[in-house]
């Protein structure tokens, strides 16, 4: 079932620029230009792009704060924009770098002033702040002002504030952005979670680790354009980048075979740590050089990497 609709999406920003003391000129950044995707509910979809890529826009539209240029947004049978009173309702939103929380009050007390705002039934309310102190490891820090709070403590307290009203949806920016090893582990496990009990999760992030961890679905935006919407795994294939296999012999074994496989897969051979490398085009290979290698010469150890979705996402913002 599709959840999310954006069709023909478009946002352009006009800005002036001055010219001389007098003149200002008009300038049309185009943000998002016609852009067209679905998201399934249930999905969880990483959502990336270079700075200035359009991602921000995207949020800001998916969540209501932003009117379109020109488009058509439904999330979950809602114009956001437009039902926004009654939309935000279902949906739960973090900017990593912004927070939703009265700064000056203790962490409970955002969170009853966001019960009464949702109203949220007493009952409901203690079920979901006993369930979110569990898994957010909230106890310790529930009593403590929001400006006390370390960055780690702090995101997972705004998740916690934006899972009060149990929202089907979640959007967030940049959620584990500086955050320490644990800190970190612990948003990655709750997020796991969640998305396993049905949410259907938006994540904007610069973390591709974060991405292959979570996602099933990525959107990769370049210049207000997409230019990948698919399986995550699926992304390596399409980058044209080689697998590599490295191969450790136990000595050097140069033949007339040995130099027509390296000739054959744009290899290298270091004669001093006697290593062997070779780049192939597809996965398929891997068994049949494996079999030729172990076949005909002393291997000691055999590896096999594929290129990190990094890389891979890089040779498309560069293409
Ligand atoms: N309020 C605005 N007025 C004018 N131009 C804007 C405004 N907001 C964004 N832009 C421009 O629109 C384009 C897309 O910006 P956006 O913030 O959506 O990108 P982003 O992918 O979120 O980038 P980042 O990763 O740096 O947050 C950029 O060229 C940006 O300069």
């Amino acid at each position: 079932m599709e959840f999310i609709t954006v069709k023909g999406l478009k946002k352009d920003y006009i800005v002036y620029e001055k010219k001389n003391l007098f003149r200002r000129n008009k300038r049309k950044i185009e943000a998002l230009k016609e852009i067209d995707f679905t998201v399934k509910k249930g999905e969880f979809l990483g959502y990336v792009g270079p700075n200035g890529a359009g991602k921000s826009t995207t949020i800001k539209i998916l969540t209501g704060i932003m009117t379109p240029s020109d488009g058509i947004v439904k999330v979950d049978g809602y114009i956001p924009y437009r039902d926004r009173k009654k939309y935000v309702r279902n949906i739960g939103v973090v900017f990593g770098q912004k927070t939703q929380m009265w700064w000056d009050l203790p962490v409970i007390d955002t969170y009853e002033l966001l019960r009464g705002i949702y109203k949220v039934d007493e009952k409901k309310y203690k079920k979901q702040l006993e369930y979110l102190v569990d898994k957010l490891f909230l106890q310790d820090i529930l009593k403590q002002p929001v400006r006390q709070l370390s960055l780690g403590q702090r995101m997972r307290a705004e998740l916690g504030a934006c899972m009060i009203h149990d929202p089907d949806i979640l959007f967030l920016d940049e959620p584990t952005i500086g955050l320490d090893v644990v800190s970190k582990h612990r948003v990655v496990d709750f997020l796991q979670e969640i998305n396993k009990k049905g949410k259907t999760i938006f994540l904007t992030t610069h973390d591709m680790k974060d991405i292959e961890k979570l996602c099933n679905e990525m959107l990769v935006l370049n210049h207000g354009d997409i230019v990948y919407k698919g399986k995550v795994e699926e992304l390596k294939t399409i980058g044209k980048l080689p697998i590599k296999i490295v191969a450790q012999m136990k000595r050097n074994g140069y033949n007339d075979l040995f130099m027509e496989i390296i000739s054959q897969h744009s290899g290298t051979y270091d004669d001093q740590k006697s290593q062997l490398v070779l780049n192939l085009k597809n996965k398929k290979e891997i068994s049949e050089i494996a079999k030729i290698l172990f076949n005909n010469f002393d291997i000691d150890d055999f590896s096999v990497q594929e290129p990190s979705i990094e890389e891979v996402i890089k040779t498309i913002y560069t293409s």
